[in-house]
């Protein structure tokens, strides 16, 4: 294995690196940060934890000191909080050349952000929709020399889903210049190959860690079979296990929903649990402050909905349970991935139901391992089955009181305003949408039906005529 210097980093840097105990590039390091270094566009691929950040941070940081100016680097990412771990590293890397760096996020205020853009900050680390917001609505800021795009969980920045970035994309891909570095990162690259070569132009250099597995070798992952009302109870179970047997552990748990987060969130606390909890219904300064309090190990555990599932570098967790199992492989990899980071070892527990087995062989077939069935004392369980119930629906109640679900409504209706869609007519048009919907599922389930009936009565006739001929055989052998 190489070391930083014989992959061109300055000696300052490496110092930088030695501070943070980098001491040896990891494989992406030493694959990538060569061809970035010589001007190349690059594309890498490796798993959760390997050190994809400082493989593209280092290099931007060299070509930065040899010429500091702003705005010189633009970091794209899917969520707020994964972009201000990204700014932190450049800023740690970075502290001898006082790297300015601006973060642009949504829930932040926005005049603050446009002021913090026109001071020419060197780095910009953004998620896409306020950074577009930004650059339709201002000039006060250029990022027409940039040097670097780089387009960190690239895939997830690509992928329609249920924040869909691509329109941001092409806004903010207008502002920059044909003639920079692209540089794309994910431990997940592969679905959204072809999009992506086609913003990284210049032949990019690919790079893809060759072991066949998608999830680190040191990361024991398990399942348990669970019937549905009984997940909870094996939850408690499972944490008060781990809180018994060790002092210095955090766990995150992922849920499926923000309410499903919001209600486990009450119901482990009336356990006396140190939870605290992750979603997008929350204001934002409420995420970055639960966050801040988990990292710093005031809370244990963490719930959360995917919105934490990609990125977050937390060296204390130790655990992570899926209260459900992810409807994508991809989901699954990025979730387990949350341990088990920096050559650590670390547990996944996912809660599987049967009607998720499909998910669990996918989800194998995909990271070419097969989880292994966690042993639990189910008679253990079962003790604390009613209470733990009895518990969730008391929080359920406690939460309906709220203005919860009224909230989650007026979000969807702000989104709607803010994609420039009228909130009522959204409405009718989806009504109207599963209307129509629901009409096609009973024309397509007639059809099934009569053929069915055609099928039967086919089958009837051919009896019959068999049962026929049987008998006209019969009677011609007694004549
Ligand atoms: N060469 C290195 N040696 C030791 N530790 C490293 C090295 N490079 C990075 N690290 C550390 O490894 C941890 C994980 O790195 P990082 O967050 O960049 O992972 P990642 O590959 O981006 O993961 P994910 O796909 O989950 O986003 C960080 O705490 C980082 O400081």
């Amino acid at each position: 294995m190489s070391d930083f210097s014989s992959l061109g980093l300055s000696d300052w840097l490496i110092k930088q690196c030695k501070q943070l105990g980098i001491n040896k590039p990891t494989p992406v390091q030493e694959n990538c940060m060569p061809a970035i270094l010589q001007g190349r566009d690059c594309m890498g691929c490796a798993k959760t934890g390997s050190g994809k950040t400082a493989a593209f941070v280092l290099p931007v940081l060299q070509k930065l000191s040899e010429d500091p100016y702003g705005i010189f680097c633009l970091v794209l990412t899917p969520t707020r909080e994964l972009a201000y771990q990204i700014a932190e590293q450049f800023r740690v890397l970075g502290k001898p050349l006082g790297v300015k760096d601006c973060i642009i996020v949504g829930g932040m205020d926005m005049v603050t952000q446009a002021l913090e853009l026109s001071n020419q900050p060197h780095i910009v680390v953004a998620t896409p929709g306020r950074l577009a917001d930004h650059i339709r609505s201002s000039n006060t800021f250029s990022m027409k020399k940039i040097q670097f795009l780089i387009m960190d969980e690239a895939d997830r920045l690509l992928e329609q889903g249920c924040t869909d970035f691509t329109k941001d994309l092409e806004t903010i891909l207008r502002a920059l210049p044909a003639k920079r570095q692209t540089l794309l990162f994910s431990a997940t690259l592969t679905d959204t190959l072809q999009e992506l070569k086609s913003i990284a132009m210049n032949k990019p250099h690919f790079w893809e860690s060759k072991s066949e597995t998608k999830t680190v070798e040191e990361l024991d992952q398990r399942f348990i079979l669970t019937p549905e009302k009984v997940k909870d109870a094996y939850l408690v179970h499972l944490i008060q296990k781990f809180t018994d047997e060790h002092d210095d552990w955090s766990i995150i748990i992922f849920t499926n929903t923000c309410k499903d987060c919001q209600i486990l969130t009450m119901m482990l606390r009336e356990f006396n649990f140190p939870t605290i909890s992750l979603h997008s219904m929350m204001k934002q300064k409420q995420r970055f402050a639960n966050l801040a309090k988990f990292k710093a190990s005031v809370y244990k555990i963490l719930i959360a909905t995917d919105v934490a599932a990609r990125g977050l570098d937390i060296p204390t967790v130790q655990v992570v349970i899926n209260h459900n199992t992810p409807g994508l492989p991809k989901i699954y990899i990025h979730r387990v991935g949350r341990t088990a980071r920096a050559g650590r070892n670390g547990v996944s527990i996912t809660l599987v139901t049967q009607y998720d087995i499909h998910l669990v062989q996918a989800i194998e077939a995909q990271i070419q391992t097969k989880l292994k069935e966690y042993p639990v004392v189910e008679k253990e369980v079962l003790k604390i089955l009613t209470q733990v119930n009895v518990t969730r629906r008391e929080c359920e109640i406690k939460l309906e009181a709220t203005d919860f679900d009224e909230k989650k409504e007026i979000n969807k209706r702000k989104q709607l305003i803010l994609e420039g869609k009228d909130p009522d007519l959204e409405l009718k048009r989806k009504a109207e949408l599963e209307k129509i919907r629901k009409q096609k599922k009973l024309f397509q389930q007639k059809i099934q039906e009569s053929i069915q009936k055609q099928k039967h009565g086919q089958l009837k006739k051919k009896l019959m005529k068999r049962k026929q001929m049987k008998k006209k055989k019969a009677e011609q052998e007694t004549a």
